[in-house]
């Protein structure tokens, strides 16, 4: 188990998101009382209610939706189920939201929540339990042109259904088929969208290709590494060894396993599916230490599980060429400038990961055209978008000969810029 304290990681992501949001503003002069605007979230909601355990005792939860920014569209985000979940950490999530959706030219703004619990320590009827009456106090705070959530960590398409139905219930029977699209990264048959489960990772494996390509790197046999084999880490290991890359060092939530000959990615996902999602002790892999897993020898490094998680601490060690952003934040401001003076290379999380929320905005579409597209054409769709997206900050990092990140970000600050200029509020 990673061992950042839980203060550690809260005041890290706050602190980093302002610091990479500054730096880029300064960078774009950013209008004045457009950068006061970005700097604070639009809404914070802090919401503690009650639920009946299976033993019939009544625990009290505390659930949180901060609605950072909507000037390009609805806001939109996902919903975390962890210990480390908390209003700081939510204002930082949903800050990074907002960069991702101008970034990838999405008519979205940008939002995230979730709930302060370990779901280990809790029955699947007590989870259901848990998300419908979140689900309820949040009322019409989400809605499906106001603010829609998805899936982060320890939610899945179960918990969106879930959502979905209680939000649902809550319309009068005319209006009800009219908010399937309150949330995305539901499951096929409850309107979800082919495709949406592997968006994110597959979204990080086409960056990695994309960038690959540009510095002509052959992918076949190049060993990676990945923290977290989740729904990103998974997908992500899955299209890179289809690419003929080798994973070769994971690291979950319970511990931490490698092996130089090779990790097979199918096989570790079955074994842990079947051992409490847990993937420790899988055989043909020696057990490490938590602390020398991203000092394993690889080529590409992809963080896919919380934030900073690469800190001033590691950063040194890495052997990687590259760092591919797979979880939000996953390095701090300070790492960073040592990768860099590295020469390692960042694709930054606002880029890496925007497969997941390009995945459900097509969702998102779907539903409200009353579509349904092929997996095929998805994933089409998806690598289209994304090529485009990942050019553009390869080419304006070129031209500023800086990093992709302050790219990035330059981007997606001056679609916002434009858009309230536009609109004549501050000309
Ligand atoms: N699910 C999605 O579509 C998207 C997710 N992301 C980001 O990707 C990251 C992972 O999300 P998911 O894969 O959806 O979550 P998940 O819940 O499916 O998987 C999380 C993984 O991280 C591991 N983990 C948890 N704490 C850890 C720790 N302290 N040290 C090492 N590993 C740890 C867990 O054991 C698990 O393997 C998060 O940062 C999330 O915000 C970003 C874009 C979209
Ligand atoms: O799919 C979405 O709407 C958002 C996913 C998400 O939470 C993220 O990109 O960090």
């Amino acid at each position: 188990m990673i061992t950042k304290s839980k203060k550690e990681l809260k005041q890290g992501m706050l602190e980093n998101v302002m610091s990479q949001f500054n730096h880029a503003a300064d960078i774009v002069d950013l209008n004045p009382n457009i950068r006061k605007i970005l700097s604070i979230t639009n809404n914070e909601l802090i919401i503690h209610f009650p639920v009946k355990m299976d033993n019939g005792d009544v625990e009290v939860f505390t659930g949180y939706r901060v609605q950072h920014n909507n000037a390009l569209g609805p806001y939109k985000g996902g919903l975390r189920y962890h210990p480390t979940v908390d209003i700081d950490a939510a204002k930082a999530l949903a800050m990074w939201m907002t960069w991702k959706t101008s970034l990838a030219g999405l008519p979205y703004g940008g939002a995230k929540g979730g709930i302060q619990l370990d779901p280990s320590k809790y029955s699947t009827t007590e989870l259901e339990r848990i998300t419908r009456r979140f689900t309820y106090a949040l009322g019409d705070n989400i809605g499906p042109e106001h603010d829609i959530p998805a899936p982060d960590v320890n939610t899945n398409s179960q918990t969106m259904a879930w959502i979905v139905d209680t939000y649902m219930s809550t319309k009068s029977p005319a209006e009800r088929s009219k908010n399937q699209h309150v949330v995305t990264g539901k499951p096929l048959g409850s309107g979800g969208s082919e495709g949406r489960d592997r968006a994110t990772g597959y979204g990080v494996f086409l960056n990695i290709k994309f960038w690959a390509e540009k510095k002509k790197i052959d992918l076949k046999n190049k060993r990676f590494i990945v923290q977290g084999f989740g729904n990103v880490g998974f997908w992500t290991s899955y299209f890179l060894e289809l690419e003929g890359a080798k994973l070769v060092g994971v690291q979950d939530a319970f511990g931490t396993i490698a092996n130089q000959e090779g990790i097979a990615v199918a096989q570790l996902n079955d074994y842990m599916q079947g051992n409490k999602g847990s993937i420790v002790d899988f055989p043909n892999s020696v057990a490490l230490p938590t602390e020398d897993f991203f000092g394993l020898d690889c080529d590409i490094c992809i963080p896919a599980a919380l934030g900073n998680q690469i800190t001033a601490e590691n950063a040194d060690k890495i052997k990687a060429f590259l760092i591919a952003e797979g979880a939000n934040g996953p390095t701090d401001v300070e790492a960073e400038e040592i990768l860099l003076n590295n020469g390692v290379g960042i694709i930054p999380d606002i880029l890496c990961n925007s497969g997941g929320v390009i995945g459900s905005y097509f969702e998102w579409l779907q539903n409200r055209n009353g579509e349904l597209w092929q997996l095929d054409e998805v994933l089409a769709k998806l690598d289209k978008k994304m090529k485009e997206i990942f050019d553009r900050v390869y080419v304006k990092a070129e031209e500023r000969n800086g990093d992709m990140r302050t790219s990035a970000y330059v981007i997606a600050i001056e679609r916002i810029e434009k858009a309230y200029v536009q609109r004549g509020i501050f000309p």
